[in-house]
């Protein structure tokens, strides 16, 4: 972090240390009510909401923006697992007050006031699965989801991890654009661990430090819609005919072998 941001992580961090934030367990347990806290304020910075939040990607993302200095205020929502997840996560000595949400009633706090929608809800897939045979589940929790983000915090940015990506993300863009709050600039479905891992294994190929190896990669996240741009590699090299259908192929199905192993049982 450099020194702008470790000031204002400081900042932010001082200023939010007086606050309770308001989550279940908490406001159960502790000796102080949240009523009888002094500071009622809030910090300035962005105020994220995490759709999904107690799943296998949501609990590691919640504690990602826990950690951000720029993160003000961070919801957590999911249908179900939240107070467990939100008191854990709210206990980070870090600026950003963590207040939770449970259930379809709860959606409309969640999302009022959000800068930033993060929406990992949904199913995942099992080993002989493509990301598509997804698309019955999670386009419909999208929708839903999509069809709150309109009505309690339109102008926020919406950052789609739920799979199909190829599909979940036209699926909002028309949720938003029947609704007439639809901006291309504030919708993005994320394909970065394409690119994590097209520099990673480009990176083992070359023998280098995959932070020196930069692979641009287009397209979309589903099997041959991710495009590796292995002549645009940095820095410049030249690969052999059999490392480019070794590294296409890798780089293609690197989410399909995580599924696999993953899903491995022990004998
Ligand atoms: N785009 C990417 O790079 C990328 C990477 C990893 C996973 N994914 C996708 O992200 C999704 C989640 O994966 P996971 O491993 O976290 O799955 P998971 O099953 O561990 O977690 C999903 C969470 O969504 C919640 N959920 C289900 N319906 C909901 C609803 N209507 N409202 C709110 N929350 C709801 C579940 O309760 C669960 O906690 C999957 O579709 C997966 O394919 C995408
Ligand atoms: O592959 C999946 O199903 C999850 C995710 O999209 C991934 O690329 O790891």
């Amino acid at each position: 972090m450099n020194s702008n941001g470790e000031a204002q992580h400081q900042r932010i961090a001082r200023i939010s240390a007086h606050l309770n934030p308001s989550n279940y367990t908490m406001e159960q347990g502790t000796v102080l009510g949240r009523i009888n806290c002094r500071s009622k304020g809030g910090a300035s910075g962005f105020k994220v909401a995490i759709l999904g939040a107690a799943g296998g990607i949501g609990q590691p993302l919640a504690m990602l923006m826990k950690m951000n200095p720029l993160v003000s205020v961070l919801h957590l929502y999911d249908v179900v697992n939240t107070p467990g997840v939100t008191a854990d996560i709210s206990h980070m000595d870090t600026g950003a007050v963590v207040r939770g949400f449970l259930g379809p009633r709860q959606l409309e706090n969640a999302l009022t006031g959000m800068d930033l929608v993060i929406i990992p809800a949904g199913v995942p897939r099992k080993p002989g699965m493509t990301r598509d045979d997804l698309f019955n589940i999670n386009a419909g929790i999208v929708k839903t989801l999509c069809e709150g983000i309109v009505e309690c915090c339109p102008g926020a940015i919406v950052n789609l991890i739920s799979n199909p990506v190829n599909s979940t993300v036209p699926i909002a863009a028309e949720v938003f654009k029947m609704a007439g709050t639809f901006d291309p600039k504030k919708l993005m479905g994320v394909t970065m661990l394409d690119v994590v891992r097209a520099n990673t294994f480009v990176a083992e190929v070359l023998g280098l430090d995959p932070r020196e190896v930069n692979v641009p990669v287009v397209g979309g996240h589903a099997g041959v819609t991710i495009l590796p741009l292995l002549s645009q590699v940095k820095p410049q090299c030249s690969f052999t005919p059999e490392e480019i259908g070794y590294l296409t192929a890798r780089i293609q199905n690197g989410g399909t072998e995580v599924v696999e192993v993953r899903n491995l049982c022990c004998a």
